[in-house]
């Protein structure tokens, strides 16, 4: 087999044009998602049934033929497997209850494996039913950000319950960014050995950390899982998506050893051609110019492929697309990137 792009671009090569997949590509801007959604009941009956998973996890794949597939699932499942009572609410996002400082101690990990069984046997079955040249992405939450909805038990606009959490209860914060760090790691190593060809981890809620914080919850977390994944699956390719970080994204990768950096729109270029002469990076068009369309979109993607298209680039979304993205504008992105 050949080595597949995603995988060659992870490696440092440059590949013109770039291979291209969205954040979120399955969702509800897609009829076909909506339908099998209503089917399953719920949210997470689609994450934890691998007949669903997978169907929805090809959808795009059938319709725009991405590069990439990422497996359908969410970073929530790990405080699932805790047993942090997740559930999810109609218009208002994910609900788990609120994690109190002396519960760390007592959180019990050895639930995880059973439970995330049917998630590994989806990426097994990805992996057999994808086309043979489309990569498949496995992900995970990174610590600090499935921390942030343990300790709100609720999506929140500046994460503000889980920085005070922290600044109050620093031993407690680091044994939770521990024990997150280690179950993501081994949740990970799991779905690379299913046939995942490489994995993102994401942290949606980096970019509301201060400097030293950033290095404690951000960093130092990531750099143990990269290590650890890195210990089990030697040549584990990986991706670091700090969303927000700013000018603390440079020196991520050398910290953390991912492959590459994900870039939200808010990097500029001279930030992200400078990172990207260190390896790869992933990004990074405003996910609004998808919904906009016409000379927004097009001049968004020109951009990106003039100024980074001379090295190893992943075009990606600089965070998920939307409910109210047009498909049509989808397919017109395709067309702009790959002629
Ligand atoms: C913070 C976070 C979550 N989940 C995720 C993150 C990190 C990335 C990001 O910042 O977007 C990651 C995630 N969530 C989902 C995926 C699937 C793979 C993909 O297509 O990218 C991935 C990679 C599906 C999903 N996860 C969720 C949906 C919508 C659920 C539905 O069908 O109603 C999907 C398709 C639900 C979810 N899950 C989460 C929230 C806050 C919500 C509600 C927001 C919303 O309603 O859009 C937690």
């Amino acid at each position: 087999m050949k080595t597949r792009k995603l995988v060659r671009v992870l490696e440092g090569e440059r590949i013109f044009p770039p291979p291209v997949w969205l954040m979120r590509q399955a969702g509800r801007y897609l009829p076909e998602y909506r339908a099998t959604r209503q089917t399953a009941g719920g949210f997470l009956e689609l994450c934890y049934n691998p007949d669903f998973a997978t169907e929805v996890t090809l959808q795009p794949i059938r319709r725009f033929g991405f590069d990439a597939a990422i497996l359908f699932s969410d970073i929530l499942v790990i405080p699932d497997a805790l047993d942090r009572g997740l559930h999810f609410v109609q218009g208002e996002g994910p609900k788990l209850t609120p994690i109190r400082p002396d519960e760390i101690a007592r959180l019990d990990p050895s639930r995880a494996d059973t439970h995330l069984a049917p998630v590994i046997a989806t990426v097994a079955r990805l992996r057999k039913e994808l086309p043979e040249e489309t990569s498949l992405i496995g992900f995970c939450g990174a610590p600090w950000t499935v921390a942030t909805y343990m300790i709100a038990g609720h999506g929140t606009p500046d994460q503000a319950p889980a920085r005070l959490f922290g600044y109050r209860h620093p031993d407690e914060m680091e044994q939770l960014l521990y024990l997150l760090a280690e179950m993501g790691a081994d949740y990970l190593i799991r779905q690379l050995q299913a046939g995942a060809d490489c994995v993102q981890i994401f942290d949606s809620w980096a970019g509301v950390l201060d400097e030293a914080t950033f290095e404690a919850y951000a960093v130092k977390p990531v750099a143990r899982m990269v290590e650890k994944v890195r210990a089990a699956v030697p040549d584990a390719k990986i991706i670091g998506f700090a969303k927000g970080a700013g000018s603390l994204l440079n020196g991520y990768r050398q910290k953390t050893g991912v492959n590459a950096v994900g870039l939200d729109w808010t990097v500029p270029m001279d930030q992200a051609r400078a990172l990207q002469t260190e390896g790869a990076i992933q990004g990074n068009l405003d996910p609004l110019r998808l919904i906009a369309g016409g000379k927004a979109l097009d001049e968004g993607v020109d951009r990106i492929l003039e100024g980074l298209g001379d090295g190893p680039l992943i075009f990606n979304l600089g965070h998920g697309i939307t409910p109210d993205a047009p498909i049509a504008h989808v397919e017109a992105l395709l067309k702009r990137i790959r002629g």
